[in-house]
């Protein structure tokens, strides 16, 4: 009888042996094994083996299947059940002259994958009883998510069970998944039951190679570039802490993160991606902060959990124009191996969870971030940027950590969707521009001067909260110590303060003549065109015949407006960039308003919302001068990236500034005045388009609403251009068809700089507005720049803003003399008892104010008892809110007996305030009293029966109250619904 009469003909016993028992396990190790001699093809075994099928019927199929796969299939199966069921004798089968050493049939061979399943049947019992430490080494991989980890582990399966699930899952997540667990079985042979499972050893070369890559790293992280023209500044010796925070969406975490933070666990949104976001407005610190990420990490002062780490900067990979793999792209634009390069690679692929890649200012990038173009195979070359964005997304070496920077503008919803998390670089906090200021100036006598004229011209204050910004005006202290009244007000006022200094330090006399500019026009129309047509086409390095096309010299490279290129690879001839590209969006402006060839369109185009484009560059004289090589990538790349446009904005706004009436003295000998008027004329017609486009949007308000205009993008960016002509005629006119009843700039990025400018445009508003400015940046620095126009405010919204008593006490001091301001909201900033004293006096003075809202602050009962004096005074306030402090019984009774008698009071918010019930009978006064509250909050306040009944008996005597809110206090479910019925508007 054939083997395959004999499946057949004792298919009724063979069911019987592999099902009666009721557990599937002899069934699958039997499966097993024909997976692993390739008798049953993937697919085959998954039909099989489909979830929630019985037992039986699998058996069936699996009998079915095999004797129709024929003679040796079926030959193979009956081994594989004497394997499985040494007693199938005993139960009556008989299958004599089958293959009995399945062993021997393959071995370690193929790809990881191959080997899982071939050799299936003993991977499963190796991996019962280390099944936690496998699957933890796939997280640490990146190859498992916590989801994966609880599929397999499924209590309702056997260990065998969860060894299948989990080799099943590991071949649906690949090849390099496959290696991991191959390489943690393997360790674990190596050295027994005790392995420890977290110990990797890698190479011996490695080790050299990690030694290289670090002195490499720490070698181009030392210094800051912004020094290298004039002088030399170790990071260590400036390195100031900039403001990083958890994007918004990240509620569970608050406050400044550090540098192992940026990679921590802390704010994760997505936990499958593996890549971190740093955004921050151009000058915010993130090549710097990355500078000096790796500068620790170079020396072994942090994040040393990454065994390697590779800085790649996007301005640099522009310039990579080769298809290259991702080893090439390692090795050659990071640091090159020695020896053992394949080695090394295969340690890299192998261990994703030790490297840890960085790429500086994505944004730069000529090509905008897409997922369209899938690249798995670390081997396959392709374009730079497409092995970038399969790293960022992780589809190329997934689990190797990404840090990424950027401009928010840059950052679109198909990037965000691949993020672990974002944090925003927000820039210097007021401490850390003292600390810059002090750290640049040795000399502390130095220091205090610039920190006292700082003090004094609050704007420039403002301004320093970009670290570039405080860079030039430490650098420049001693034009600004000597400019007495005419100090810098403006962005532009700040850099033409740079270049004058970068003149004045080359200049062979000690100081510069008025003609300072005229002196150095050459250089300034050389660099000017060189950053301009860079702008342009997205170029911010250039080569030596770039240069040699705008003219560049040697005496203006001397200058130190351009730097040498830094580069870890070594593979480019030399390259320069500017100091920095805000300072390239300036002499790019120089250019504009100086040079002859400018085309009457020039300015108008800058203006429009998309920028310059490279159609309508071609449209103007500057084609002919745009070299051939910058025209064909431009044909190449079409659509202007974000950041282009990003730059254009910052050049038009130096172009605002370059060309307000202020400045034009400067231009006299360098361009005809005629010239200079009309493009100022352009600047001033195309603000005001602009501002009247924008005005235009605003929806008509539903009726009975107010009519509520929400910033757009591109309306701060104008109002800057405004501000930067410092010319109130241009403020009035754009302001005079503004007619909105409330403006609303959430989450708009406004800091003290956009402060300063809002309130130069707002205050000329015609008639009074709401300013909602909730989730910004503003600032104590940034409330000060407000006050010009508090007078036109009658609601100022300043959620969220990092506020402090300081703030408070100058908008106050302010505002009391205001005749429309009548409410303020403050939540969630740093508020303390000191502010409430100003608030008191606010509330005697302003007999007309409504609304105070200061809820999540850490306001105590002090706090509570000094706005409690105010209120004894005030016959005005409607609106009460706390929610969210400690003022416990007593701050609750002192308010309590301040409210006793208000007339105008109609809500009151105590919420989570640990009021108690003492505090909740105190304030039932107030219902006895009020004719005027509706609505009082007293949710989360530990309040016990009593303090109910305090309540309950007050509501008797009161039928204008609407409800009190009671939600989460100390009752029992019996109370509630007792209390709940005997007073209706008690909310429970
Ligand atoms: N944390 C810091 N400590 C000291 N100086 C800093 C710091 N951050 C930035 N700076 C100064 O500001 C300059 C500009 O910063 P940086 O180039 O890091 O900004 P960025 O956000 O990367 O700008 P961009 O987006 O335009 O590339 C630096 O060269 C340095 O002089």
């Amino acid at each position: 009888m054939s083997v395959q009469e004999l499946v057949l003909k004792q298919r009724t016993e063979i069911l019987h042996a592999l099902c009666s028992s009721g557990s599937a396990e002899l069934l699958e190790r039997i499966l097993d094994i024909l997976l692993a001699h390739g008798e049953l093809i993937w697919e085959e075994y998954q039909d099989i083996q489909v979830p929630g099928r019985a037992l039986y019927t699998k058996a069936r199929q699996l009998l079915d299947l095999v004797y129709t796969k024929g003679v040796d299939t079926c030959g193979l199966f009956l081994a594989a059940l004497n394997q499985v069921l040494p007693e199938a004798q005993g139960v009556g089968l008989s299958f004599s002259g089958c293959c009995s050493n399945l062993e021997e049939k393959k071995k370690y061979q193929g790809t990881s994958t191959q080997i899982l399943l071939t050799q299936r049947p003993s991977l499963v019992s190796q991996l019962q009883g280390c099944i936690d430490g496998a699957l933890k080494a796939l997280v640490i991989s990146g190859h498992f998510s916590s989801a994966d980890c609880d599929d397999v582990r499924l209590p309702i399966h056997t260990p065998s069970q969860q060894a299948r699930r989990f080799l099943d899952h590991v071949r649906s997540k690949g090849e390099l998944a496959a290696k991991v667990v191959l390489q943690f079985i393997q360790q674990k042979q190596e050295s027994g039951s005790q392995l420890n499972e977290d110990t990797v050893t890698p190479p011996k070369e490695l080790f050299k190679y990690q030694k290289k890559l670090s002195s490499s790293v720490s070698a181009q992280s030392c210094f800051l570039s912004t020094y290298g023209g004039t002088s030399h500044m170790s990071l260590d010796d400036i390195y100031t802490e900039g403001q990083l925070e958890l994007s918004h969406e990240c509620v569970d975490v608050h406050g400044p993160l550090g540098v192992e933070d940026i990679v921590g666990t802390a704010g994760t949104m997505n936990k499958e991606a593996d890549t971190v976001l740093v955004s921050g407005d151009a000058g915010s610190g993130k090549s710097t902060l990355l500078q000096r990420l790796h500068l620790l990490w170079a020396r072994g002062a942090a994040l040393q959990d990454f065994l390697l780490i590779f800085p790649f900067s996007c301005r640099r990979l522009n310039s990579e124009h080769r298809e290259l793999s991702v080893q090439e792209l390692l090795f050659q634009h990071c640091c090159w191996p020695d020896r053992e390069q394949e080695e090394i690679f295969q340690f890299i692929l192998d261990h994703p969870h030790l490297i840890l890649f960085t790429f500086d200012g994505l944004d730069e990038l000529k090509q905008s971030f897409s997922d369209e173009h899938r690249l798995c195979c670390p081997t396959q070359r392709a374009p730079v940027h497409i092995l970038l964005f399969n790293l960022i997304q992780g589809s190329l070496m997934k689990g190797v950590r990404k840090v990424v920077t950027s401009r928010p503008e840059a950052v679109g919803p198909v990037l965000k969707k691949h993020l672990r998390k974002e944090a925003f670089l927000k820039g210097f906090s007021p401490s850390g521009i003292d600390y810059f200021v002090r750290k640049h100036h040795r000399d502390p006598t130095v220091a205090a001067k610039v920190l006292e004229s700082l003090q004094t011209n609050t704007a420039l204050l403002g301004l320093c909260h970009s670290p570039v910004l405080c860079w030039i005006v430490s650098q420049c202290y001693k034009e600004l110590l000597g400019c007495g009244e005419g100090s810098p007000q403006t962005i532009t006022d700040v850099y033409l303060m740079i270049l004058q200094h970068f003149f004045q330090h080359q200049s062979s006399q000690s100081t510069l003549g008025i003609g300072w500019l005229q002196e150095n026009l050459e250089t300034v129309l050389h660099l000017g065109q060189l950053a301009f047509e860079g702008i342009a086409t997205s170029c911010y390095i250039f080569t030596d015949r770039d240069l040699e096309t705008c003219g560049v010299t040697e005496k203006d490279i001397c200058m130190g407006f351009l730097i040498q290129s830094k580069d870890m690879s070594s593979t480019h001839s030399q390259r320069y960039e500017f100091l920095h590209v805000t300072l390239q969006c300036f002499f790019s402006g120089l250019y504009i308003v100086l040079s002859n060839d400018t085309d009457r369109s020039t300015i108008p185009k800058l203006f429009e919302p998309k920028g310059m484009r490279e159609a309508d560059l071609r449209s103007t004289c500057f084609s002919a001068c745009l070299p051939s090589t910058y025209q064909q990538e431009q044909v190449l790349e079409g659509e202007s990236t974000a950041v282009e446009t990003l730059n254009l904005q910052i050049t038009a706004t130096f172009v605002s500034g370059l060309l307000s009436q202020r400045h034009q003295s400067l231009w006299i000998h360098c361009c005809p005045s005629a010239v200079i008027e009309k493009r100022a004329k352009q600047v001033v017609r195309c603000l005001s388009k602009g501002m009247q486009k924008h005005f235009k949007s605003i929806p008509q308000p539903v009726e009975g609403e107010k009519k509520s205009m929400h910033a757009m993008p591109g309306f701060v960016w104008l109002i800057k251009c405004i501000y930067e002509m410092q010319e109130s005629r241009i403020a009035k006119d754009a302001m005079s068809k503004l007619e909105v009843d409330h403006l609303k700039l959430t989450y708009c990025k406004i800091g003290p700089v956009e402060c300063t400018a809002l309130a130069y445009v707002l205050q000329h508003l015609k008639n009074p507005v709401g300013l909602q400015l909730d989730n910004n940046s503003v600032g104590d620095v940034g409330v000060e720049q407000l006050l010009p126009c508090m007078h036109i405010c009658n609601s100022l919204y300043l959620r969220n803003n990092n506020i402090t008593d300081e703030g408070i006490r100058k908008l106050i001091a302010k505002g009391v003399q205001c005749d429309n301001f009548q409410k303020i909201a403050l939540f969630n900033n740093q508020l303390t008892d000191a502010c409430t004293q100003h608030f008191s006096h606010l509330l005697k003075t302003k007999q007309d104010f409504l609304s105070i809202r200061l809820g999540n602050n850490n306001i105590t009962a002090e706090g509570a008892k000094q706005l409690a004096e105010g209120l004894k005074f005030n016959h005005s306030l409607q609106f009460l809110g706390l929610w969210g402090n400690e003022i416990g019984d007593a701050g609750a009774e002192a308010l309590a007996s301040a409210l006793e008698s208000s007339k105008s009071l109609v809500w009151l918010s105590l919420v989570g305030n640990g009021v108690g019930s003492a505090g909740a009978c105190a304030l039932a006064n107030i219902i006895k009293n009020s004719t005027s509250l509706e609505e009082l909050w007293l949710t989360e306040n530990c309040i016990t029966r009593t303090g109910v009944e305090c309540l309950i008996q007050a509501l008797k005597h009161n039928t204008h109250v609407k409800s009190i809110w009671l939600r989460n206090n100390y009752l029992s479910l019996e109370e509630v619904e007792e209390m709940a019925q005997r007073e209706s508007r008690l909310v429970f």
